[in-house]
């Protein structure tokens, strides 16, 4: 049974999918204190929030079995992502859920902000008739500019054209193209300074957006120019803005976040030129519906299949890239594992090459896999795909991947080597549709070999009675070979034998193993192997 705690207010229709699956258990909880929630959440293996529950690092600490956070809407700002991803909890997000109501709320806002509807309300509503302090300006013909082309500010930009606004985009990742097919000019951040009636921002909040729009900026904007911010508190300066409206410089704001949530600054929320809502951007009962069932369906996902698509801290793979590279990913944390355990020793360097049709894809899940699996040997942390690269840099080791389009005789060819000062130690394999994945190189020695729980290693001279000796022995200590495998360099030569057993090799009969003339190394493997596959 996986336990989901809910600590702020979510669709329950958009739940569905946790509810109907018997062996989730869904709790919710929207009114812990943050002490409450340290307390709580060691009991969880889920966590799914909206912008209220501060996911802070003395949480993620707490949180002994919590595998997944989950955040029902797009920013993360009030969950410590580096805490989550070194104690290895995958972050996701409902990214695209909750676009449109974030639109059409930056919209209401910006029309509400030119007409003065909040204040002609308040007027109207408290007994005053009073039409000529609410005169407001036309959208039509003015100038807009949008910082951050993301999802919503590619949603705004779009409706905005509705209104005839010419439109400045701004972002890092506008290119000419793109910003000529939508039909607004790419500009740059001093461009919409100087040009923008209005401006509306839809970044992140990050350290390099912190502050974008502070009072340097704001000097250099249009007299008369009109701010609209329905993405995150901070990224407009709050105290820069107010003195900048007090000063009739800017002429009004409308304002849907805020830097401390309730917003503490009264200088803006008491202030007639600047409208503003308590976060509502997402507030819709379409939008609500579709992030909660967005993660909802994410999280059955990974407990199930392992399938993750909106990770936060985990290389993103498409769905149909994650399908292509599925039947690797058990076989390439085996071939690390089966390595680890002849190598005996801590590697330094790891090497990873992918050969054939891998070239073409995104393997960086694959990668995690091996070096999960080479650092789980030895190292005690807790270790998964999510904090794997954290641990690796902890342990200043170094690691490289090269791909390669040459096939190297199979369709596909993954090939891992690790090593130790001077020794070292490479295995490969491949995955045969219909047949399933195979080790096909150790060491140099060529073989074919299917991947099983229980393995024996043995290192020898290629001299007859070999394989008999060691099997009387196993014999002897009720061991039985399920498979055998070798592969020698030139007859005679130095050789390798690997033999599937049925359980796993008392220290005493690898001893007698040991003794036999001509063979000079014999160790136990065990794999993991997932239920299905036994
Ligand atoms: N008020 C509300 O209730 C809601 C607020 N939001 C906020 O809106 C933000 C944007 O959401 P989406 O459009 O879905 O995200 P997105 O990820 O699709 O777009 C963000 C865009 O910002 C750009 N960007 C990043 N740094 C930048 C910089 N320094 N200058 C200019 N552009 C920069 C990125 O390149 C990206 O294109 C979210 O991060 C969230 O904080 C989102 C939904 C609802
Ligand atoms: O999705 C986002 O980034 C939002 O800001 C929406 O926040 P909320 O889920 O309404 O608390």
């Amino acid at each position: 049974m996986f336990k989901v705690i809910v600590t702020d207010p979510i669709s329950e229709t958009g739940l569905q999918a946790l509810h109907a699956h018997q062996e989730f258990d869904v709790e919710q909880r929207t009114n812990l204190t943050p002490d409450e929630l340290i307390d709580k959440i060691k009991d969880y293996d889920a966590l799914i929030v909206r912008s209220q529950t501060q996911v802070t690092r003395e949480v993620i600490q707490a949180a002994d079995r919590l595998k997944v956070i989950a955040r029902a809407g797009v920013g993360v700002d009030n969950i410590n992502i580096d805490a989550a991803t070194e104690k290895g909890i995958i972050v996701i997000n409902a990214p695209a859920g909750n676009t449109i109501a974030a639109t059409e709320h930056t919209l209401a806002m910006m029309l509400s902000l030119a007409r003065n509807i909040p204040q002609a309300y308040g007027s109207l509503t408290s007994g005053r008739w009073d039409r000529k302090h609410f005169k407001g300006v036309e959208l039509y013909q003015k100038t807009l500019g949008v910082v951050g082309m993301g999802r919503i500010g590619t949603e705004v930009a779009k409706r905005a054209k509705g209104f005839q606004m010419n439109i400045l985009g701004y972002d890092p990742f506008l290119t000419e193209d793109r910003a000529k097919k939508l039909g607004i000019i790419k500009a740059s951040l001093d461009e919409i300074a100087e040009k923008a009636d209005f401006i509306t921002v839809h970044t992140p909040l990050t350290a390099e957006t912190r502050g974008l729009i502070d009072a340097a900026y704001l000097a250099k904007t249009k007299k008369g120019v009109r701010l609209v911010n329905c993405a995150r508190g901070g990224i407009i300066d709050e105290q820069a803005l107010v003195d900048a409206v007090n000063s009739g410089h800017v002429a009004g704001a409308a304002i849907d976040v805020f830097e401390h949530e309730p917003p503490e600054n009264t200088g803006l929320t008491n202030n007639p030129n600047i409208i503003v809502t308590p976060h509502l951007g997402a507030s819709t009962e379409e939008a609500q519906e579709k992030v909660a069932q967005s993660v909802s369906e994410e999280i059955v996902e990974i407990f199930t299949t392992g399938a993750v698509q909106h990770a936060i801290n985990l290389p993103h793979i498409s769905a149909t890239v994650q399908q292509k590279i599925k039947p690797y990913l058990v076989l390439s944390e085996q071939m690390a594992e089966l390595l680890m355990q002849i190598f005996q020793k801590a590697p330094e360097k790891i090497k990873i090459n992918y050969f054939g049709e891998l070239f073409l894809e995104d393997t960086g899940l694959l990668t995690r896999q091996m070096i999960k699996a080479l650092l789980s040997y030895y190292l005690d942390t807790a270790i998964n795909i999510v904090n794997v690269m954290q641990v690796l840099k902890a342990h200043s080791l170094s690691y490289s991947v090269q791909k390669n389009a040459a096939h190297k005789g199979f369709t596909n060819f993954i090939e891992l080597e690790i090593s130790h000062g001077d020794e070292k130690a490479t295995i490969g394999c491949t995955y045969l549709p219909g047949f399933g994945g195979r080790i096909v190189s150790i060491n140099g020695y060529r073989l074919d070999m299917e991947p099983e729980e229980y393995l024996l290693y043995i290192r020898h001279v290629d001299v007859p009675g070999m394989i008999g000796n060691v099997g009387s022995l196993l014999g002897k200590s009720h061991i039985n070979i399920g498979s055998m495998y070798v592969g020698r360099q030139a007859i005679g030569g130095e050789a390798i034998m690997i033999l599937t057993v049925d359980k796993p090799m008392p220290e005493t009969a690898r001893k007698e193993i040991l003794e036999l003339p001509d063979l000079h190394d014999v160790q136990f493997v065990k794999l993991n192997v997932p239920e299905d596959e036994n």
